[in-house]
């Protein structure tokens, strides 16, 4: 079956987003779920609270050990107690921070349960304070050995995942500047691909109001701009002219030297039209050989001087090899708003008529044609 370039540019297109988009939604999600797992894991806060009860843990040791010692001083009783009370907190607060962090799910059973026995031997070792118990070295030792096990234990998975969500958060900055660079250069894309489109847009319009062989204005644009003066004189009052020229016995210049020359030599005369005419005057080819002259802000008198000049200028015109030494001449109307024409149709009429009777006249002159 055969496409057509429209067809496979917009297959070619769809495609390209449907996986663009596809890419960036797989991605989006996979970062976003393990982005998650790691939402809320403030692994430094959880290191220190690690070290202050591994420090908390060795000054029980060292309280006990004091309290054994000197039984009766008041002070390491009170130090005892203190940790007794600040130990469990400290535990609470790891196990709250662990529960929001992936360690929780990863299994920390053992860890755990260390920290609950623990829990529980704080709890029964303030009894033994009163009087001391005479094991209380021996429990400070042993309640030590097994912290010291559970919390190096846990610092080290600690440090592990901290080492991995740092991975995670490097893989998630590249995605997002990668993800940011893609939308720059699809925004890019569509960015140059208006800027063409409205530039084809522009050409395209102009080419629909440009005669094609001379490049002058065509007659969509004479009547556009000439209806905008007329609109513009109705408020302001002012004149506007239209010079119609037709090229007299345009036929002999293509019988005798051949349809192409017949194209160099009205390409020459429009030239020389355009070279004669003021900035806000337009010169219109309307077609064939008839061409048209625009004056928006001029009245009868200036209209007829520019038109005796265009009719001298075109008998003195050069025309290219092989219609050179041909003297083309041209027959003028024209009509101007304060004759009465007000609109464009009433206007074109009244110097049409004038370029009849020029041609009637014997050509090769200018006819004003004004309203009764
Ligand atoms: N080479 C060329 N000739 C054109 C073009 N358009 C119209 N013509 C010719 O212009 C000639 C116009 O002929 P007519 O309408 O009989 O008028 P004329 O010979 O100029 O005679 P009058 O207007 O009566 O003075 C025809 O031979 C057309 O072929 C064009 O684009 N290129």
């Amino acid at each position: 079956m055969i496409r057509s370039p429209g067809f496979r540019l917009r297959l070619g297109l769809t495609l390209g987003f449907a996986t663009l988009f596809a890419v960036c939604v797989l991605a989006a999600w996979t970062y976003m779920s393990e982005a998650g797992r790691h939402l809320g894991a403030d692994y430094p806060a959880l290191t220190g609270d690690i070290v202050r009860a591994q420090a908390e843990t060795a000054d029980l040791r060292l309280a006990l050990e004091d309290l054994a010692r000197e039984p009766g001083d008041a002070r390491h009783r009170e130090r005892v107690e203190t940790l007794l009370w600040l130990m469990p907190e400290r535990m609470d607060a790891i196990r709250r921070v662990l529960a929001r962090t992936e360690l929780a799910e990863a299994g920390q059973v053992d860890v755990l349960d260390a920290l609950r026995r623990t829990e529980d031997r704080l709890a029964t070792l303030e009894a033994s304070l009163t009087p001391p118990d005479a094991q209380l070295e021996a429990i400070g030792q042993a309640l030590e050995a097994d912290l010291a096990w559970a919390y190096s234990s846990l610092l080290d998975r600690v440090h592990r995942a901290a080492a991995a969500q740092q991975r995670l958060m490097k893989r998630l900055s590249i995605a997002v500047g990668t993800l940011i660079g893609l939308v720059l250069m699809v925004a890019g894309a569509l960015m140059l691909a208006l800027a063409r489109l409205h530039r084809q847009w522009r050409r395209l319009s102009e080419l629909s109001v440009t005669d094609p062989l001379t490049g002058l204005a065509n007659r969509r644009r004479l009547w556009d701009l000439a209806r905008h003066h007329l609109a513009r004189h109705r408020r302001d009052g002012g004149e506007l002219a239209l010079l119609l020229i037709d090229l007299d016995h345009f036929k002999a210049v293509n019988d005798r030297f051949g349809h192409p020359a017949g194209d160099a030599a009205l390409q020459a005369f429009a030239e020389m039209l355009r070279s004669l005419i003021r900035g806000p005057d337009l010169v219109a080819r309307l077609g064939g050989e008839e061409f048209a002259v625009l004056l928006p802000d001029s009245g009868l008198p200036a209209a007829r001087r520019l038109g005796e000049r265009l009719r001298r200028a075109t008998a003195a015109l050069d025309l290219p090899p092989p219609a050179d030494g041909h003297v083309l001449t041209a027959s003028l109307g024209l009509s101007a708003t304060r004759a009465g024409a007000h609109d464009m149709e009433r206007l074109y009429a009244l110097a049409d008529a004038g370029l009849y009777r020029a041609k009637q006249g014997g050509r090769n002159r200018l006819e004003i044609n004004e309203a009764s």
